[in-house]
């Protein structure tokens, strides 16, 4: 009984000079404070600060991983955190020495947070916290975790720490971390940069199938894109709709995601048609070379990075998709017919030597990529395809007629838009952007070699380029009719040989026939 109360007495005792220690404490830091002595003392004093304050009155920890458990994907919470900090610490000022300068949307200007084992306090209501950010090794069995998963594992894991005093747990778990988040999703908005992804990082098939970014500059919008106006507008709406269907796309149980096939002759504008959308959306753009994904899962693991409102785009599927085989017959084919440099001017680089040729060929052979066209269906409308929101998945192809049915039905690719040769409204569209005309003698002429020539509008645009000094409205115009001559020539010259191979071919049939026919009687 004695015992027990003297144990109590001495608890009680003890439980005095803490609070009194605390209350002293409390008077000292708020006199550092005042004297603006931590300012000098700089993060030490901090760290000591936390660690005197920790030994008073216990303190709290709460850890913000970029990685947790194992997830694919950033934690949120810690972007957000992030963010915050950024604000934090630029308000600390001097207090934090040692930063991480990153690229600020002002070309003049750097984002500052700070670097690992630094610590930055704040105050909230009253109370201060701290942040610590620091970095933790690769786990030592991270080797052995499976590739799909063992990302988070076998990258190096960054975390903030936030420290606090107990006695301010409700103020901070319930009012401080939500306010962090809010603030840091505002800073999020506010620096906002769009980012063009890729796949593809120095040695592509060194690339452990991650994104790696620059940011998103494309002057192409809709506003100079040439193409027929209802068909754009048509176009614009569909955005639209996609941009505000969130409730819709609840409702009725689908994934909030659209496919677009955009199709037609190189240099018809799908590329652009992109950079228009991603404009016009304010979205990023994820390009995956599907010929670099090795396997199924990495193309899923590089799904489940992308953020929402992004595109997603697979340019060329039908190169990609089956995959370097029909690839490679493509390029003997387009070899063949000698229109390779023509087509697009991206295969005229191609041009190499034949030892240096063999050697690629071999090297592509071995690094084939085993990514199956069930793998892209399921990217595209798998159970996986439905995680995180508000995202567009774009493929383009010069060859619509080559592609399975099954990768561009309704419901993985819903709008199929065609890219078409120059129009006589795209051709004015383009006037009026290259040339600020609207109106000239030369336009009728070039209207009736449109409708028999076939020029796409990246031609048609480089005819209006004006290309020196000397150069306006009536010569860009007279050499855009020369062009367009030359090309109804070499579009009926093109027929002509058509036909006769197609004759050819019949006679050679015929031929045949006869012949077995023939063969038959005999016998
Ligand atoms: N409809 C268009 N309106 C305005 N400019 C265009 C249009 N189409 C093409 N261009 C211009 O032509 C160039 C090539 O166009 P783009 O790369 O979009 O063609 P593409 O259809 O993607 O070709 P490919 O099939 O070879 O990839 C661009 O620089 C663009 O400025
Ligand atoms: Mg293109």
């Amino acid at each position: 009984m004695e015992a027990s109360s003297s144990s109590l007495w001495s608890s009680v005792n003890s439980g005095i000079v803490l609070s009194l220690l605390a209350v002293v404490w409390t008077m000292l830091w708020q006199g550092l404070q005042g004297l603006q002595l931590q300012h000098f003392l700089g993060r030490h004093s901090r760290r000591l600060s936390r660690r005197l304050a920790a030994a008073l009155d216990p303190y709290l920890t709460v850890t913000v991983a970029e990685y947790d458990g194992g997830r694919m994907r950033r934690s949120d919470a810690y972007k957000e955190a992030q963010a915050y900090l950024q604000r934090a610490t630029r308000e600390a000022g001097g207090g934090v020495r040692h930063l991480k300068a990153e690229p600020d949307r002002d070309p003049d200007r750097l984002v500052l947070s700070m670097d690992d084992n630094e610590e930055v306090a704040d105050e909230f209501r009253g109370a201060t916290v701290w942040w610590l950010a620091y970095t933790a090794q690769p786990r030592e069995d991270a080797g052995g975790a499976s590739y799909f998963w063992g990302r988070a594992a076998r990258a190096e894991r960054r975390f903030y720490r936030l420290c606090f005093l107990e006695r301010d747990r409700d103020l901070i778990l319930g009012e401080y971390l939500p306010h962090v988040r809010r603030e840091g999703r505002a800073v999020m908005v506010k620096n906002r940069q769009r980012k063009l992804f890729t796949n593809i990082s120095g040695d592509s098939w060194d690339s452990d199938g991650s994104w790696s970014h620059v940011v998103f500059e494309h002057p192409k919008t809709f506003a100079t894109l040439a193409m027929d106006p209802a068909k754009k507008k048509e176009v614009m709406d569909d955005l639209d709709a996609f941009r505000k269907g969130k409730e819709y796309y609840a409702r009725v149980g689908k994934a909030w995601k659209r496919g677009y096939l955009l199709y037609g002759p190189p240099g018809t504008g799908k590329s652009t048609m992109i950079a228009a959308m991603a404009n016009y959306l304010d979205y990023d753009v994820y390009d995956i070379e599907l010929t670099s994904v090795r396997t199924n899962t990495d193309l899923r693991k590089l799904f489940i990075e992308t953020t929402s409102k992004s595109i997603i785009v697979i340019e060329d599927i039908d190169c990609s998709l089956d995959l370097t085989g029909k690839r490679k017959k493509k390029k003997q084919q387009q070899a063949a017919e000698g229109d390779g440099a023509e087509s697009s001017g991206k295969d005229g680089g191609d041009k190499k030597d034949g030892a240096e040729k063999d050697k690629e060929e071999e090297k592509e052979g071995k690094s084939a990529s085993k990514v199956t066209l069930s793998g892209v269906l399921n990217f595209i409308d798998g159970l996986w395809s439905a995680c995180g929101g508000e995202r567009i998945i774009v493929f383009t192809t010069n060859h619509v007629e080559k592609l399975d049915p099954a990768l561009i039905r309704r419901g993985r690719m819903d709008k199929h838009i065609e890219m078409s040769y120059c129009c006589f409204e795209s051709f004015r569209f383009l006037a009026r952007v290259y040339l600020g005309v609207d109106a000239h003698p030369l336009f009728d002429a070039v209207a009736a070699l449109l409708r028999e020539a076939d020029m796409t509008p990246a031609d048609v645009a480089e005819n209006l380029t004006p290309k020196g000094p000397g150069e306006d409205a009536d010569s860009c115009l007279a050499a855009l009719v020369e062009a367009l001559h030359k090309a109804k020539e070499k579009k009926a010259l093109a027929k002509k040989a058509k036909e006769e191979a197609k004759n050819k071919a019949t006679g050679k049939a015929k031929k045949e026939a006869a012949a077995d026919e023939a063969d038959d009687d005999d016998e």
